[in-house]
């Protein structure tokens, strides 16, 4: 095997697409930065405990494993850095009031989530703790569609769900609860005859519930037909109505579906979830929701609310970015040369030196104009 090759679903970024890719995390970062979101840089790696406190067992497949020759201990690269934050939230900045935190990074995947998707990607986000209120799950909700704008996305799909409405389901019913995990997997997968049948023993109402689920997807009108079908717990009329506000307070910014069986995630959600959809992918660009437990886990129960996506996925979706316009200058150290580059890059445009003997080959940058030296001036000649 050639030593350039590179594993499965792991792969070089070359310039033109690093280029979107960075300015996409610029634009965001700056975005999140307006909204009083502090910047943190959680490490790459972990005691596995810490990383995995909170999170499910896919988590814990999804993670590399390896030992620390220093303390020969087992260490985990971050294969999500939600958990992370809310480590750095509970213990190191011990805040009582509402803490806004953002991170852009590379997290590692053992298994890629879909046929051709990368085993790297780069994610970005945004969690608010110490608010247990609807407004904080809004304002990450439009947070995550502000960021799908100034990508450039227009036509966004927002789907909501909630944990809450088969927590309530379970609560009534012991012998349900302990099926838990197969039930969510089931749910996510939609598999109706899988649900029918670990469901044959359960109370009547359990099992209808359960059943109806897959089916409560639709536009805002699921909400009341879910009100209808399903058993009116706290819990669930709970969950319903905070629902419709996150569907109202999105009216106009995305089309607003809601899917009471999407309970794909990292298995630490709490509250109602998101998933942000735009053309041109069947998978979710982007995914957010309420996880109070995971502080806890930490030793320090907070209210959680964040988001997340993937910036080379979504930077794949976009048209190649035009390419730079740029100025050829030769190599030298006349100070007059020097000054005058010195000022051009100064004033935002990109010069080029050539070295002595070459041309330049570039994606990024289209040269369109060169500086001559014209009786004793350093000026810009247009080419082409
Ligand atoms: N990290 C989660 C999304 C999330 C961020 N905060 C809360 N949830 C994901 O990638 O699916």
């Amino acid at each position: 095997m050639p030593n350039w090759l590179l594993p499965e679903n792991i792969a070089d970024v070359l310039p033109s697409e690093a280029r979107k890719i960075e300015d996409l995390r610029r634009l965001m970062l700056d975005n999140f930065r307006l909204y009083g979101y502090e910047l943190v840089m959680p490490p790459m790696l972990e005691y596995v405990e810490s990383l995995l406190a909170g999170a499910g067992q896919d988590t814990d497949l999804r993670t590399f494993k390896l030992v620390d020759q220093l303390s020969g201990r087992l260490l985990g690269l971050r294969a999500d850095m939600t958990t992370q934050v809310a480590r750095i939230d509970a213990h190191l900045l011990n805040r009582n009031t509402v803490t806004r935190l953002c991170y852009a990074g590379s997290v590692l995947h053992t298994r890629p989530s879909g046929l051709h998707a990368t085993r790297e990607p780069l994610q970005i986000g945004c969690e608010m703790y110490g608010h247990a209120g609807l407004e904080a799950d809004a304002e990450i909700q439009e947070l995550a569609l502000a960021s799908l704008a100034l990508a450039g996305f227009d036509d966004v799909r927002l789907d909501l769900s909630h944990v809450g409405v088969l927590r309530a389901i379970l609560l009534e019913d012991p012998v349900a609860k302990r099926d838990e995990a197969q039930l969510h997997s089931l749910l996510r997968g939609k598999d109706v005859p899988g649900l029918e049948e670990i469901t044959n023993n359960y109370s009547a109402t359990t099992r209808n519930a359960l059943l109806a689920l897959p089916h409560l997807y639709g536009d805002v009108d699921v909400l009341a037909k879910a009100r209808e079908v399903l058993p009116a717990l706290p819990g669930i009329t709970k969950a319903l109505s905070e629902l419709a506000a996150l569907a109202a307070s999105a009216i106009g910014r995305a089309q607003v579906a809601i899917d009471l069986a999407d309970l794909r995630g990292y298995q630490y959600e709490s509250g109602a979830m998101f998933a942000l959809y735009v053309a041109g992918l069947p998978n979710a660009v982007a995914r957010g929701g309420r996880y109070d437990q995971v502080g806890e886990a930490f030793g320090r129960a907070r209210p959680a609310t964040g988001f997340s996506l993937d910036l080379r996925e979504l930077a794949r979706l976009l048209p190649t970015a035009e390419r730079k316009h740029s100025i050829r200058a030769p190599w030298g150290n006349a100070p007059e040369l020097r000054e005058k580059i010195a000022e051009l890059r100064k004033a935002g445009e990109v010069v080029i030196q050539s070295m002595p003997g070459h041309d330049n080959v570039q994606d990024e940058f289209e040269c369109d104009r060169v500086l001559v030296l014209d009786n004793g001036n350093w000026i810009l000649k247009n080419l082409g």
